[in-house]
């Protein structure tokens, strides 16, 4: 990573003004934007919308707030239900189309900020109950960015710290010349800082509703502030779900949490936020999931690479770097290679090996077309396909995996012992959440090479139960 670039993602930590004070990462929670802001599940009621009687706002575990149950909830009851005007969505003055979907946390963002500045808004009650600071890592320090250790993420926090430096800039233009009654922030500076609290609100709290159907036939997610709903937690094994009705007394939509389990006496309510992997939940949301079944490492499928790897490996004369006719096409139906290939191949998660890049491995391992032809590009690409070119090329295919594998762990400029031993000094909650990251990355590629290696020592036992037939 350029050093010009590791200065740019520290820089946003020097603009903090409207983020109000710096994360207190010895706090068990994030503070809110006002010390005691008023209570939001009674705003809800008295908005018309619906909250369980058996449901309150509570510290959650290490979670910070969440919505706790006071008493035993039936699986199926309503737990939350919000009429159509209290989620804060787009205005249609900023649906003018320059936006790109990229954009729409910043787009919602600058809604949220306008809402924050204006004397009186309809949704301070639920702004002001929102974390005044943020744990995603535009947020770190430079150094802790770097103590990220992992190319694919650096590279994302380093594209949003960037856009929201220029962002500030074309906002101010756009601010500069404007009389105080039109000034869309009630005369407030809007910096960086401001824009990263506002895109952080946004990524860590907002939800896709369905909005319209669209002419295929498929309906538009909207992204939208949900108040009170916000306030559920992530698990993957979640107790409740966001369910959409269309309201009975005027037609509008409704956004229901309803019990998806029976919820016992002080469990916290989950929702899923989605399979997602680290980097996301970290880049979004601020935290890391251990032994998240859905991460994953990201690498490019470069043939020097798998060269090096099968090398490595002492696997004879691969071709990863000069595949012949055949091999190149099938690479082409890939995606690996021709016009704009995608190259981004990942290991780890549900798949374990990216089905491309086993396709590719098993395919540039074999040297005869006529074994290949026998399979369609699914077999190929499917882990479960036991051996589909033969048990000597599963194994050549595998332990090219492994090397690269090992590969990969050998950019980690640490160890996962002197990890933990630093972790274990106690450090700022920044660093923690860094050096988490990069152990839960380490620990998934051991995980995959113990998963390979188990996998090439049954296949070997078979290859020489064979040979001795
Ligand atoms: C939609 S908000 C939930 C309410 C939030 N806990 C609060 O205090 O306002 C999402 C944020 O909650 C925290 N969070 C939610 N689920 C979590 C989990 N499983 N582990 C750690 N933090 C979690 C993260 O800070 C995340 O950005």
């Amino acid at each position: 990573m350029a050093a010009s670039k590791m200065v740019m993602a520290s820089s946003l930590t020097h603009f903090r003004r409207l983020t109000c004070a710096a994360t207190d990462s010895s706090a068990s929670y994030p503070a809110r934007l006002v010390p005691q802001p008023p209570d939001l599940i009674k705003w809800v009621r008295r908005q018309g919308g619906f909250v369980h009687h058996s449901l309150k706002i509570a510290q959650d575990s290490t979670n910070g707030l969440g919505l706790l149950a006071s008493d035993e909830i039936p699986k199926g009851s309503d737990l939350i239900a919000l009429p159509h005007h209290i989620p804060l969505r787009f205005s249609p003055l900023e649906s003018d189309g320059i936006w790109t979907e990229e954009l729409w946390a910043m787009k919602l963002g600058l809604r949220f900020l306008q809402e924050r500045a204006k004397v009186g808004s309809f949704w301070w009650p639920y702004i002001s109950n929102l974390p005044e600071a943020y744990s995603v890592p535009i947020f770190f320090a430079g150094e802790d960015i770097k103590n990220l250790q992992y190319a694919p993420l650096l590279y994302q926090v380093n594209k949003r710290c960037r856009f929201l430096l220029d962002f500030e800039q074309e906002v101010r233009r756009a601010l500069e010349d404007l009389k105080a009654n039109d000034h869309p922030f009630n005369g407030e500076d809007v910096d960086a800082s401001s824009l990263g609290w506002a895109m952080s609100a946004v990524s860590s709290r907002a939800f896709r509703v369905h909005g319209k159907t669209l002419p295929d036939g498929t309906k538009e997610d909207v992204p939208m502030m949900l108040p009170l709903i916000d306030m559920c937690n992530h698990s993957f094994e979640p107790n409740a779900r966001i369910v959409q009705e269309q309201g009975a007394e005027n037609g509008k939509m409704l956004v229901k949490v309803v019990a998806e389990t029976e919820i016992k006496q002080n469990d916290p309510l989950a929702l899923n936020y989605g399979c997602l992997n680290n980097d996301l939940f970290l880049l979004d949301y601020g935290f890391v999931i251990p032994s998240n079944p859905y991460d994953c490492i990201e690498l490019r499928y470069d043939g020097a690479l798998l060269d090096a790897a099968s090398m490595a490996a002492g696997v004879s004369s691969p071709s990863f770097s000069s595949p012949s006719p055949w091999q190149q096409l099938i690479l082409k139906q890939l995606g690996l290679d021709g016009e704009a290939p995608n190259l981004k191949v990942t290991l780890g998660g549900p798949e374990l090996v990216d089905g491309r890049l086993l396709a590719a491995l098993r395919v540039l391992v074999a040297n005869n077309l006529q074994a290949v032809e026998k399979h369609d590009l699914e077999t190929l690409k499917s882990l479960s396909a036991e051996a589909p070119l033969g048990v000597t090329n599963e194994i050549a295919a595998f332990r090219t995996v492994i090397a690269l594998c090992v590969i990969a762990l050998g950019h980690f400029p640490t160890k996962i012992m002197e990890d933990e031993s630093l972790l274990k000094e106690g450090v700022s909650g920044s660093l923690e959440l860094a050096v988490t990251f990069r152990i839960q990355k380490k620990s998934l590629i051991i995980d995959v090479i113990k998963d390979l290696t188990r996998r090439v020592k049954l296949l070997s036992s078979k290859e020489t139960v064979t040979a001795q037939e």
